[in-house]
């Protein structure tokens, strides 16, 4: 099994070289040898007091909170059972998110004739299409001087997209899609917004009026679009998000229903254009031309579910790389006629279909389509969040499956060829054949899931440390009083294969030290007991079979806490603890299940979470070079979450490296610790897919 190692020191490239396999040796560890032995102080920091009795909330029997109360005696507060968010939307759609979805028979009336910013009066006619945020309608000039004005301001025709001003979209006036049409409408691919304006309760846009959406031309045609249209598509598709992404926008919500084609018998009824610019964000800030800056916010999610990049998924910033990976998806739905994640209901159907999109690999995916489109799936499910995409490139994939006349293609593709010639200008040649022998990239969606050991090191003064693994049960007591006995507290536990790992060190400050091993995840009496003699938990690990450790100790820092048990990753709770002053100070899985515990008092100004279905390490390198470092880590069979914090007092070394092996890493420990770098976290699951 692949083992890694990644690493950041401050003020240095982070370095990333592969560290070699050690076979574990399957039995408890003796002793390590230890460094300089320093003793620090250990008083009790947490300060006295008697405390309230606590109260237990059981939001249901799945998820439960615990809070110890504040000092004041406040009351504690309930915590309702909080799950990510789902999205449903009619059509062949899939799923969509932060969509106002109106129910048709609840809408106010429209008007009867539309006359809005200086525009020609309309008559409504036929419905166009329903998304989430607006219903469209063909408007007809009421009076027409020249019946013959196809597009543009006079245009005979038009759509008009009304939005009520209830709907989500218009909760602070207009809707936010006006002020992007105002930047990209017109350009390649986009259609032009004509007028727009208010009239009565609908905020109302009147735009060019397109043909059949590829939704509807797939739908229409048995479910089924030949591989050269598809990849036609492919090619304009790509030259439209070209263009829109030069402009600083990412769409946010490519899918077949937001292609469109010109209005059928008319010059442009093989042109493509993308629409619904509702969801669309800046990847570049306007005014100083930088990337935006990455974040991640597990229970945010934008899009649809059925075309969602993973990153979406996750509640990643979006950037380019987001739309096409979903352009990905919608090209293989168009050709295939169907994606592996479809299917999945519930309220867990996010979850699921991110987790399949993680576990399908491009062969999978793309398995009895043509080559190209496999290695344009490679291609862009590897992008970094700011990488350049290489768009003449990915165009050049599918030029052996269209015919080699443009005019006879069953879409025009004018503006990929304007791309690849310009491209070529730049680069004083024509076209990026052979632009370069870069192979697709290294797959990280490999669809096999594995588990290993994730440790984390913090560099600091030279101090004793001890680990202990593959500790059953019984011999738990031994090791710990032997560890007590020589000055060290638990600093951290794991659990792997219902065998504990216990990391003991000589620098954690605390005065005391309580610890239980339960058949439950978690022990709420006993926690509440210690809470009441002023220990806090300090470490705590689940297994397999539901059983848990729990480590509290006297002399943290901590000035109140609060512990949750819950199905998924409680990020909303974590939020919602966040704004209250609490900061994730441990954390513990146990099968699916999350075990949080947030203190007051915590010595962190700022704390982020990486949740991802593999390692996330382009996410943790962001947060390093943001100045967090990891401060809690756990991982189910799914899901590797970490988290990261800044300190209040910066340490003399900040220092810190993770390592990722299939066996408890006990030489590396030994290699690390001759570089002053200790243990600061480890936990045993889901790292590579
Ligand atoms: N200019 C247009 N000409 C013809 N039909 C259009 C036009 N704009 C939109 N439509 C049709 O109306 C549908 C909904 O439009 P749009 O996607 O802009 O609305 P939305 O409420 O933002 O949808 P979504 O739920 O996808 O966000 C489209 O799928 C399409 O079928």
């Amino acid at each position: 099994m692949r083992q890694l190692r990644s690493s950041v020191r401050k003020g240095r490239e982070p370095i990333v070289p592969n560290v070699p396999h050690t076979p574990s040796p399957g039995k408890d560890e003796p002793d390590a040898p230890t460094t300089r032995l320093r003793r620090r102080g250990t008083g009790n920091r947490a300060g006295g007091g008697r405390k309230k009795k606590n109260d237990v909330v059981n939001g249901d029997d799945a998820v439960k909170e615990i809070t110890l109360p504040r000092r004041t005696g406040e009351e504690v507060k309930v915590e309702e059972v909080e799950k990510m968010d789902e999205h449903e939307s009619g059509g062949g759609s899939g799923n969509k998110g932060l969509a106002a979805a109106d129910d048709e028979g609840s809408t106010p009336p429209l008007p009867e004739r539309v006359q809005v910013g200086g525009s020609p009066a309309y008559r409504i006619e036929k419905k166009l299409g329903k998304g989430g945020f607006g219903q469209v309608y063909v408007g007809r000039r009421v009076n027409t001087t020249n019946p013959l004005e196809r597009t543009g301001p006079g245009a005979v025709e038009v759509a008009l997209k009304f939005e009520h001003r209830s709907s989500k979209g218009c909760n602070y006036g207009p809707p936010y899609e006006w002020q992007v049409y105002n930047v990209l409408g017109g350009s390649h691919g986009v259609p032009r917004v004509h007028y727009k304006g208010r009239q009565g309760d609908y905020y109302i846009m009147v735009m060019d009026m397109l043909g059949p959406s590829l939704w509807d031309v797939w739908n229409n045609n048995s479910h089924m679009m030949s591989t050269e249209m598809v990849a036609c598509i492919a090619i304009e598709a790509i030259s439209i998000l070209e263009k829109l992404h030069s402009r600083g926008y990412v769409h946010g919500d490519v899918k077949p229903e937001n292609f469109l084609l010109g209005p059928p018998g008319t010059p442009d009824e093989k042109k493509l254009f993308l629409v619904d610019l509702g969801l669309a964000t800046k990847w570049r800030d306007t005014s100083t031309g930088l990337h935006v800056e990455y974040d991640q916010r597990p229970d945010v999610f934008r899009g649809t579910v059925r075309y969602a990049s993973v990153h979406a998924h996750l509640g990643r910033t979006g950037s380019r790389r987001d739309d096409l990976e979903s352009l990905a998806y919608t090209l293989i739905f168009l050709l295939r006629a169907k994606l592996p994640w479809q299917g999945y209901q519930g309220e867990n159907k996010g979850f699921l279909v991110c987790k399949k999109k993680m576990a399908t690999s491009p062969e999978t995916l793309c398995l009895l389509c043509p080559v190209p489109f496999r290695h344009f799936v490679e291609y862009v499910v590897n992008l970094k969040f700011d990488e350049e995409p290489n768009y003449a490139k990915y165009i050049s994939l599918f030029d052996g499956i269209v015919g080699p006349n443009p005019d006879n293609r069953p879409i025009n593709t004018d503006g990929a060829q304007k791309l690849i010639y310009q491209v070529g200008q730049k680069r004083g040649r024509l076209t990026v054949q052979g632009d370069d022998d870069e192979q697709p990239k290294k797959k990280v969606r490999m669809g096999m899931p594995a588990t290993q050991w994730i440790s984390v090191y913090n560099g600091r003064r030279p101090m004793k440390q001890r680990y202990h693994y593959n500790v059953a049960d019984e011999r738990l007591a031994q090791h710990i009083d032997k560890g007590n006995e020589d000055g060290l507290f638990i600093s951290s536990v794991a659990c792997c294969s219902s065998l504990w790992a216990l990391i003991m060190d000589a620098g954690t400050g605390f005065s005391d030290q309580v610890y239980k091993l339960s058949p439950c995840f978690l022990h709420k009496e006993w926690i509440m007991e210690q809470w009441e003699t002023n220990y806090y938990i300090s470490a705590l690990a689940g297994s397999s079979n539901g059983s848990s450790l729990v480590v509290m100790s006297k002399g943290t820092q901590y000035l109140q806490q609060s512990y949750k048990v819950s199905e998924s990753f409680p990020f909303k709770w974590i939020n919602k603890k966040w704004k209250e002053g609490f900061y994730v100070t441990a954390m513990a899985t146990s099968g699916n299940k999350w075990a949080i515990v947030m203190s007051r008092g915590s010595g962190f100004s700022d704390q982020t979470v990486e949740l991802d279905f593999l390692y996330p390490s382009e996410g943790i390198h962001k947060r390093w070079d943001a100045g967090y470092r990891i401060t809690a880590t756990a991982a189910t069979w799914d899901q590797a979450a970490f988290v990261l914090s800044i300190p209040r007092r910066k340490p003399p070394d900040e220092t810190q490296e993770t390592l990722r092996t299939s066996a408890f890493p006990s030489t590396h420990v030994k290699e690390k610790w001759a570089k002053n770098l200790y243990i600061a976290s480890v936990c045993y699951g889901r790292t590579v897919s």
